[in-house]
């Protein structure tokens, strides 16, 4: 946690992540060598504590692959990650380097045991992890049930008893429970209601303040990454094809698929983005078998000959880092 005369962007970065790759083998039949599926082809990023990044594109394209590798459930197929301060993957503790990270899913129906109480369930990481006695357990699980909003008498209650917007809150509490840096958030609000979606957000901006979390926001939804986010990720198809500050971003998109998301988004017509409406053509190409040159390219409606040919790189433009070799041109009113 930052102390007061550290502001987060300070210390060292609570994520390093350095060109993660997730390749699957997909068989093909006993006969044939199976397919490669890049589901994540090369994402760098670096996160401080008390800031989310968002990560954002459409179904398929590597979000949840990415959280699986920072969550340390998947091994990547090659890059580097440091959580903390500490190379994930040469750690021998990796026991420890998991309590750094915590994940909440978007289904808070689905993440609860039924059969247990709310306070088993807060108590369950303790049990496992530190050495606390059932005192002090009760004395934690009872003073993050506060923390998240709920009343001391839900700690005796099941989750069936609870509302959609409680069980992410409960759920949310079980996360923290080991004091994390990081929690990876995976479409924690898309299950709830809108009117709920806004206080799950607020309180998840407040845990962040109060403990200098660091968040990484996996969405699809751009509305709730505007109220949420410091900095964006734009995936297309396992590449980054943008990625900054989320003001710079969403002020001005620079990458076909970025403005055809914003575009497509309802409600984002007072941040400054171009409502001029983006149809995009055709399907998510299959990751079995990516394009070759730029990944967007077989949808993007300002691809020149070059870019159905070269890989366009990440690269510094406007304040933000972009993969389009066109993205100069389309600035351009
Ligand atoms: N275990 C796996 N084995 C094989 N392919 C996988 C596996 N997990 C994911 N994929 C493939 O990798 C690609 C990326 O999937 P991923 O679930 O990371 O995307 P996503 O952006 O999170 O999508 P969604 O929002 O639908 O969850 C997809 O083509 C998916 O089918």
């Amino acid at each position: 946690m930052p102390t007061p005369s550290q502001t987060p962007s300070d210390q060292a970065p609570v994520v390093v992540a350095a060109d993660l790759r997730q390749v699957y083998p997909i068989s093909r039949g006993p006969l044939r060598a199976p397919a490669q599926l890049q589901a994540v082809s090369g994402v760098s990023f670096t996160l401080q504590a008390g800031k989310t990044l968002a990560v954002v594109g459409e179904s398929g394209c590597g979000k949840s692959t990415l959280a699986r590798m920072v969550t340390l459930i998947e091994k990547p197929t090659a890059g580097a990650l440091s959580l903390g301060g500490v190379d994930v993957l040469q750690s021998h503790d990796k026991k420890a380097l998991r309590q750094k990270v915590q994940l909440v899913f978007q289904n808070p129906y689905g993440s609860l045991n039924p059969r247990k109480r709310i306070g088993q369930i807060l108590e369950a990481p303790l049990e496992i992890n530190t050495e606390l006695g059932a005192t002090e357990r009760a004395e934690r699980a009872r003073a993050m049930l506060a923390k998240v909003g709920l009343r001391p008498e839900h700690y005796d209650r099941y989750p069936h008893m609870f509302s959609g917007g409680q069980r992410q809150r409960i759920a949310i509490a079980r996360a923290l429970m080991l004091n994390p840096l990081l929690v990876v958030a995976d479409e924690p609000v898309s299950a709830l209601d809108v009117s709920i979606q806004a206080q799950v957000l607020n309180l998840l901006a407040d845990l962040q303040r109060e403990l200098g979390l660091a968040y990484l926001f996996i969405s699809h939804d751009l509305g709730v990454v505007r109220h949420i986010a410091h900095d964006v990720l734009v995936m297309y198809l396992g590449s980054t094809v943008e990625h900054g500050d989320k003001e710079t971003i969403f002020q001005k998109p620079l990458h076909p698929y970025t403005q055809a998301l914003l575009a497509s988004t309802p409600g984002l017509a007072g941040s400054g983005v171009a409502r001029k409406r983006i149809v995009l053509s055709g399907e998510l190409p299959s990751p079995l078998n990516p394009p070759t040159g730029c990944v967007f390219s077989t949808r993007c409606p300002h691809a020149v000959a070059h870019c159905h040919v070269e890989r366009p790189p990440l690269r510094e433009l406007m304040g933000r880092k972009v993969a389009c070799f066109e993205a100069e041109k389309l600035t351009q009113p």
